[in-house]
């Protein structure tokens, strides 16, 4: 599904991806991981083409990220942001609507948008808000409908940078679980996590940045060793047999 080969990016005058190279098959829930400023979001940015390479190649569903057209691509990709604040009025269910422009031509919603639209804002318990103003939610009430937005999207990839960090524990779990479903439907997750314990539990695979760089990408047991820990995040951890982390001391930088 995704394919990246030698891929640089540089931002101003700084490089802030090496040498990237990874594969990610249909289906797979990859949990995108590493401290902070290691480049995830930039990672994810460039692969949804909201940030252009300086070298290298991305395929998506086998085909050059560059020979999709906008409207053919967000049939491909939907893409969850970090941030989440937007300045105009418009009503909760017209922002999840949004997520249905790639699929029409004209801007009237059709009845098969209507059915998703409804569904996925129900599977994100957002229909409850659907004629509130996005202006009046709470961070972690923006964030499920950003969610909705990119799931009425339908889009066999879903790209989701923290897409649980304003939610509550009851939340994380509810759309962590939703999008390990939707993988099992054949979907491909890719999301930044920052919670270990959530990324091992969910992800099959995680793929481990560092300055830029993919430190690891593999299995979670095999990612996150005490050891890798220690290097990467700089505290001594003891992972326990039912891989949960217990964050036992935090060294200074
Ligand atoms: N527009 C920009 N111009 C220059 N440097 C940038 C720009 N955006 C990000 N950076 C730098 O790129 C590096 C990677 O940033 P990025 O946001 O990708 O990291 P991240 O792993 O997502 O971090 P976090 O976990 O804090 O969200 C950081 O050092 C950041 O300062």
């Amino acid at each position: 599904m995704i394919d990246v080969s030698n891929l640089h990016v540089t931002l101003g005058d700084k490089q802030i991806l090496k040498n990237i190279n990874f594969h990610v098959a249909p289906g797979e829930f990859i949990g995108l991981i590493g401290p902070n400023g290691s480049g995830k979001t930039t990672l994810l940015k460039t692969i949804a083409q909201l940030i252009t390479a300086k070298e290298g190649k991305i395929k998506i569903a086998g085909k050059d990220q560059k020979a999709y057209s906008h409207k053919e691509m967000a049939r491909h990709l939907s893409y969850v942001p970090q941030d989440t604040h937007i300045d105009f009025n418009f009503n909760v269910k017209e922002v999840v609507s949004m997520g249905r422009h790639a699929h029409r031509e004209f801007l009237q919603s059709n009845k098969a948008d209507e059915e998703i639209i409804k569904e996925m804002m129900l599977a994100t318990n957002t229909w409850r808000f659907r004629d509130d103003s996005i202006l009046n939610l709470s961070g972690g009430q923006r964030q499920l409908v950003f969610i909705a937005k990119a799931l009425a999207q339908d889009a066999p990839l879903i790209l989701l940078d923290e897409p649980v960090s304003a939610l509550d524990i009851y939340y994380q779990m509810h759309i962590l679980k939703l999008l390990q479903a939707l993988t099992s439907q054949g979907k491909t997750v890719v999301t930044v996590l920052h919670d270990l314990n959530l990324a091992s539990r969910f992800s099959e695979k995680l793929l481990l940045l560092q300055n830029g760089e993919v430190r690891t990408f593999g299995h979670s047991n095999e990612v996150l060793t005490e050891k890798r820990l220690k290097e990467t995040y700089h505290i001594d951890a003891k992972i326990r047999r039912d891989e949960l982390i217990d964050a036992l001391n935090v060294t200074p930088l």
